[in-house]
């Protein structure tokens, strides 16, 4: 199963760059994801981008009024998913400044947060790669999420 991250625009803030490199260097050891960067914009058209290429993908889409759940609950998801076996791709989803459309979390399969507070979106992906890594991990079995 595939794992992609859509974003609109490459981050342009030091700190988000290092940590977006340093998780997907560390990712490539654990299958197949991709980070794929749109054109930024307005909402509306942020939306529509990212629905358009994650269309026949299980959509997740990052939102603060998203479902909370733990690491190990991405864990059980991310298991879940695999063993259905007609999910070729996971898509999450990362909105622009003034969020995701209606529309966009209407049609998303699940919406889910990283955090009750509103996040920066860079520092969203960052957050988003890190979990991802832990959740690989500790499918794996390995000792990094304690
Ligand atoms: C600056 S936030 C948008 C805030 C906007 N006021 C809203 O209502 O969504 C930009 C993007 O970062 C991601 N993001 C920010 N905080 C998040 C959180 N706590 N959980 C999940 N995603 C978050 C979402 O994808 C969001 O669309």
């Amino acid at each position: 199963m595939r794992i992609r991250i859509l974003v609109a625009g490459k981050p342009a803030l030091a700190y988000a760059k290092t940590g977006v490199a340093e998780y997907l260097k560390r990712l490539t050891r654990y299958g197949n994801h991709e980070l794929i960067h749109l054109k930024a914009g307005d909402s509306d058209s942020v939306s529509q981008a990212l629905l358009e290429r994650s269309e026949g993908s299980y959509r997740i889409a990052l939102d603060e009024r998203g479902k909370n759940l733990g690491t190990a609950s991405w864990a059980q998801c991310f298991e879940k998913l695999e063993l259905r076996g007609d999910i070729k791709a996971v898509s999450f989803l990362i909105g622009a400044s003034d969020g995701h459309t209606q529309a966009l979390r209407d049609q998303a399969d699940e919406v889910w947060c990283l955090s009750k507070l509103t996040l920066q979106h860079e520092l969203a992906l960052v957050v988003l790669l890190e979990q991802i890594y832990r959740v690989a991990t500790l499918r794996k079995g390995e000792p990094y999420h304690r």
